[in-house]
């Protein structure tokens, strides 16, 4: 089964002879103006990819213009991404944990340090066991942090000692003790108590859910399934936006992230009514490659092949992007 399955599946109908002189790729998502619709997926440990990692990362999002998602089990601090992109626009990404006070001080944090939104990551009620762990046993580089777990046990023994139980010590047992699979909508609820700042829910897959989500106020949700991570044999993220976005009925934003690799694939989400695409991987490849400056890379050739789809496809503007300009290559197979 192929979990990314923008180019194969989905062709596009361009409309010729309009005014493409000027193409603006500029948009908003949750009212934060962005220069282009291509978001930075939030992805943990980017240390073992290159020294500066997230920093890399967030400051290559700020200096394009675009908004960069923070892992929850990042190789950096909120502090560390904070002056790595100052301006940038933020947003964090937490779990479900079973400490919620922890999660409090970690939000209050966050908006102390300016993010602009949480993400709960909705699809890890456990972590799926990955096979190439096993085989390649991954190690730390010493002195690799996972920062913002090091800010959350250091609140967890803050509180044991003012209850007078036990502290943790050990990072590795706290980080597998704390996630919580049984958590269920109402941490939507909690979240919503908890802050003032947007809620973005990253995971959904089904119109169910969406709807779900869209009835208990989130903001937006981002179509994910975690770049095939999580589920075998989920759907691709791109044959389930169109359901996502009809069930949500405008009440809140939709971005998809999973597979989107080139211009055209952005250009296809848009027309399926996403209001942006987030990217994984690309941004590991592009930090690999040059740091801050391999990262700025990826993103300024999705923008570019971005702009050159949208001017052979006839919309100057994304708004110009409509349901119309994509189809289903089952279209041409029912015409044979
Ligand atoms: C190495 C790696 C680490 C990831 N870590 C997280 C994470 O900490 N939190 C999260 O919500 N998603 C995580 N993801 C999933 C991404 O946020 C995103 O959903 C996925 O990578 C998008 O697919 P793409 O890589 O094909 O663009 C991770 C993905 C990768 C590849
Ligand atoms: C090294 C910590 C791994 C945390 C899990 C991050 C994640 O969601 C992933 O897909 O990997």
């Amino acid at each position: 089964m192929n979990t990314f399955d923008f180019q194969t599946r989905y062709k596009l109908r361009p409309r010729v002879l309009r005014n493409v002189f000027s193409v603006d790729v500029s948009t908003t998502i949750l009212d934060n103006k962005i220069n282009f619709p291509i978001c930075v997926s939030p992805m943990a440990a980017q240390r073992l990819v290159h020294p500066d990692g997230e920093k890399a990362n967030a400051r290559a999002a700020m200096e394009m213009g675009t908004c960069f998602g923070l892992s929850i089990s990042a190789s950096a601090s909120l502090e560390e991404i904070t002056s790595a992109a100052p301006e940038g626009l933020k947003f964090l990404q937490v779990d479900p944990l079973k400490e919620l006070r922890i999660l409090t001080s970690l939000i209050r944090e966050g908006e102390n340090k300016g993010f602009k939104g949480i993400i709960l990551g909705a699809d890890v009620a456990i972590l799926r066991g990955r096979d190439t762990k096993e085989k390649t046993h991954p190690i730390f580089p010493p002195g690799m942090k996972m920062g913002i777990w090091e800010f959350l046990l250091a609140e967890y023994n803050k509180l044991m000692e003012l209850e007078g139980r036990p502290s943790i010590v050990n990072m590795e047992y706290f980080r597998k003790e704390q996630p919580d699979s049984s958590r269920t909508w109402d941490l939507v609820q909690w979240l919503k108590n908890t802050t003032n700042l947007p809620i973005i829910i990253k995971g959904i897959l089904t119109g169910e859910d969406a709807r779900m989500a869209a009835t208990l106020g989130v903001d937006a949700i981002i179509v994910s399934n975690h770049g095939g991570r999580q589920l075998e044999d989920a759907p691709a993220t791109i044959d389930v936006l169109k359901e996502i976005v009809t069930a949500v009925e405008g009440q809140c934003e939709v971005y998809i992230d999973g597979g989107i690799r080139t211009g055209n694939d952005v250009f296809k989400a848009l027309a399926l009514g996403a209001k942006a695409v987030f990217i994984g991987r690309p941004m590991l490849w592009g930090i690999a490659y040059d740091g801050k400056d391999g990262a700025k890379k990826v993103l300024e050739i999705l923008q570019k092949e971005l702009k050159v789809t949208m001017a052979l496809a006839g919309a100057p503007t994304i708004a110009d992007i409509v349901e119309e300009m994509i189809v289903h290559e089952s279209h041409f197979w029912a015409k044979n």
